[in-house]
């Protein structure tokens, strides 16, 4: 019998020992992308050094007809792509589906030692993520994999929302949960009809002046993610794992998509969805640190010694708490950095005007 001692321990014989830590590994677009489709699949080798996840979709905007193929295309491009640090993920198909299950038989025995993520759509609960887990362990065991493959959860069901918490932490493989705005907003019987992003009728508006009750009221439009993503950020913040904004449908509103993906930034998600090649650049834009405060972090660190205590840096207090969150950022930066000379570039030149002033 298993005690929770045993939630390390690998769920088949022969399966890798589940991983004790989740990599952060820079994650800040997560490109989609239909393996079946010829187009797009050719476009695959080029895009591959602009981002920094590539994931097969197999589940939703692949026609029923055409699953095999993006299966089969998944497999092909997998096996002759080098994608060199650029991790691959892939969207299996619903669990209640036809055809998940032949998507991770297939997958994990023909590409398992080539797959990083596995992400699996509609969880509703951990009971979700245990029959994955079960399954996947029977499989790595099979294929012989010495790599345990994880997995990522997309929120976008209520009842998986009621129990985000129990979902982060249903297994060691899990290795973050994406926002699926649009599922989520039809499971709720929400009234929008979009892919992400705002919507004009949900808003506040300032007090009457007066009698009047028509004129001079601003309106504040609202976010319709805010309680979903603060959520889904505290449960994968308690579990070690990783937040992720969505995808945002309008693929025409660069400028709203900005917002919605620097909205998700600034409460801690560490990346989102690119579905088409004109979300890259906006997610790599919003998800790596803006120099200025790359360099602000950098100079509160250094200003605080072993940080305790407490400075004034150009009127602001800072003590122990800020020089934490200035660690968030100037750490995400480095990480960055190491990979991207241009960013290292820009951050050091940054910092060093900072200094001076
Ligand atoms: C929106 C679509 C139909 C517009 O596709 P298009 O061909 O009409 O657009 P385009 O502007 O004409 O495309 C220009 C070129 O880029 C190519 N291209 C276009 N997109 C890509 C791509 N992603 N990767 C690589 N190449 C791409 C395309 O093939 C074309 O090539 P060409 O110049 O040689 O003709 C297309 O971009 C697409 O299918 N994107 C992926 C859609 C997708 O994966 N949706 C599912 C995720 S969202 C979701 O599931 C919701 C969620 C979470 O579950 C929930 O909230 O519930
Ligand atoms: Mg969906």
């Amino acid at each position: 019998m298993r005690s929770p001692k045993d939630f390390f321990a690998p769920l088949a014989v022969g399966a890798p020992d589940p991983p004790r830590q989740i990599p952060v590994l820079p994650s800040r677009m997560i490109h989609f992308f239909d393996p079946g489709n010829e187009k797009m699949a050719t476009k695959v080798p080029g895009i591959a050094p602009q981002v920094d996840v590539l994931l097969g979709n197999l589940e939703d905007a692949i026609r029923a007809d055409r699953k095999e193929a993006a299966r089969n295309g998944l497999v092909r491009i997998a096996k002759s792509v080098d994608f060199g640090r650029t991790q691959l993920w892939t969207r299996v198909n619903s669990l209640d589906s036809p055809w998940v299950l032949d998507d991770l038989i297939t997958l994990v025995t023909e590409i398992g030692d080539r797959l990083d993520v596995i992400m699996v759509p509609k969880v509703e609960g951990a009971q979700d993520i245990h029959y994955v887990d079960r399954l996947l362990a029977q499989l790595e065991a099979r294929a012989g994999l010495t790599r345990p493959l994880l997995v990522h959860a997309i929120l976008e069901t209520a009842s998986g929302v009621a129990n985000v918490e129990e979902i982060a932490g249903a297994s060691p493989r899990m290795q973050g949960i994406s926002l699926g705005p649009a599922d989520l907003a039809a499971s709720r019987r929400m009234k929008t009809t979009r892919v992400g992003g705002g919507h004009p009728g949900y808003l506040v508006r300032t007090d009457p002046v007066g009698e009047e009750l028509d004129e001079g009221r601003t309106t504040y439009q609202q976010d319709l993610w805010h309680y979903t993503v603060a959520r889904m950020v505290d449960a994968c913040a308690m579990h070690g794992i990783l937040p992720y904004y969505g995808p945002f449908g309008d693929i025409r509103d660069t400028v709203a998509c900005e917002d919605q993906f620097r909205n998700a930034f600034l409460l801690g998600c560490v990346g989102a969805w690119s579905l088409h090649p004109a979300q890259i650049e906006i997610a790599k834009k919003v998800f790596s640190p803006a120099p200025r405060d790359v360099a602000w972090a950098r100079k509160v660190i250094g200003a605080m010694g072993d940080g305790t205590g407490a400075v004034m840096i150009e009127g602001k207090m800072q003590d122990d708490a800020s020089v934490k969150q200035c660690r968030v950022v100037a750490e995400l930066a480095d990480a960055l950095a190491a990979r991207d000379p241009e960013l290292a570039e820009a951050y050091d030149a940054a910092t060093e005007e900072a200094l001076a002033e």
